[in-house]
């Protein structure tokens, strides 16, 4: 059992470190921002020049890479794999639409 003063000790400790939780979600949320801010770019470059929306090979090297990376830092590698894999889906979605949008601008009447 622990006292009430225990009790009020630990919530304390505990609110402190959720507002060092909650300033990293937030940090995680601008840079995602940012990243989005950038693979729009890529994706807007490529459906202008009619590149494919995904890139497998560079999808591996950074695999390869963020991994890497995971285990220095003491993060589980697979978790940093999902994590690449279920941002990667979403970005080449976005490339998806803006090819598609690229492509009925050059050709609005739909002709092949
Ligand atoms: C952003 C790009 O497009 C796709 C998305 C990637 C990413 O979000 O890291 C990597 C490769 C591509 O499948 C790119 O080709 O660089």
């Amino acid at each position: 059992m622990t006292s009430i003063d225990d009790r009020d000790a630990a919530m304390t400790e505990l609110l402190g470190i959720r507002s060092s939780i909650d300033n990293i979600d937030a940090a995680l949320i601008h840079l995602l921002a940012e990243r989005f801010k950038f693979t729009q770019q890529v994706g807007r470059l490529k459906a202008r020049h009619g590149l494919p929306p995904s890139d497998p090979d560079r999808e591996k090297r950074q695999i390869a890479r963020l991994r890497a990376l995971a285990e220095d830092a003491h993060l589980d590698p697979a978790f940093a794999e999902k994590w690449f894999n279920f941002v990667v889906a979403e970005v080449i979605q976005h490339h998806e639409e803006l090819a598609g949008e690229a492509s009925a601008a050059a050709d609005p009447a739909g002709a092949v």
